[in-house]
């Protein structure tokens, strides 16, 4: 299990983002967080995978900490996959970079050969989005932060990239916090939801998968 802990975090000078936000997802469990444009969702995103260090609170694997050198046990995938490569580096570089996913995958996943040879900054966003998504998915990784990974791709696209990491998800019980606006998405995709508001995260109603 992912826990997180009575975390506190701000950017002084501004208000605290959190105040005692505590949360957990098991392994093989989606769950899904929203809150208003500001809230701190990504901010949270960014502890939870150990890119910052919350001001109070702890972060724990099963209870343990977790390393943050090399391969992250919890990935962080945000909005914008630009920001997370080398636009100089070839597709299949960054592809390649923690594993080599197997062809099977990289169908799965809407992969083109012909995009491997180019350079990455060739690809539109939503391409690179599905690079960077095949990307974290290499063995030793537990947990995925999925923050807005699908707003930039078309309804179909967006579907097939679902249905290719929920399946793999549950290949490999990873535990997934899906990070959206898209309140009907979230409901699709999560057993448990919770909303980030006034520093607060609060526990959405349960919902059951259909
Ligand atoms: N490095 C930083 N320095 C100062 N303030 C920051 C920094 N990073 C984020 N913030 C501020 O913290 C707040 C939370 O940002 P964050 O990106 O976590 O929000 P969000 O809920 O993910 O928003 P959105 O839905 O618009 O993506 C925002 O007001 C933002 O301006």
């Amino acid at each position: 299990m992912l826990e997180a802990c009575q975390l506190c975090y701000a950017f002084p000078p501004q208000p605290p983002l959190f105040e005692d936000v505590s949360l957990r997802i098991e392994a093989g469990e989606w769950v899904g967080l929203s809150g208003n444009s500001g809230a701190g969702k990504s901010t949270l995103g960014r502890l939870l995978a150990g890119y910052d260090e919350p001001t109070a609170g702890r972060i724990r694997i099963e209870g343990e900490r977790f390393s943050t050198k090399g391969l992250r046990p919890v990935q962080w995938l945000p909005q914008s996959p630009e920001l997370a490569v080398n636009p100089r580096w070839q597709v299949v570089r960054v592809l390649n970079e923690a594993w080599e996913p197997p062809e099977a995958l990289r169908r799965a996943f809407g992969i083109k050969s012909q995009w491997l040879n180019r350079p990455v900054r060739t690809l539109s966003g939503g391409e690179l989005q599905r690079i960077c998504v095949l990307r974290a998915l290499a063995p030793g990784v537990r947990y995925l932060i999925a923050d807005e990974i699908s707003t930039m791709l078309d309804p179909i696209t967006q579907l097939a990239l679902w249905q290719a990491l929920k399946a793999e998800a549950e290949k490999r019980k990873l535990g997934v916090l899906v990070i959206s606006h898209d309140a009907a998405l979230l409901k699709r995709l999560c057993q448990r939801r919770y909303h980030l508001e006034n520093a607060r995260l609060h526990a959405a109603e349960h919902h059951q998968l259909p």
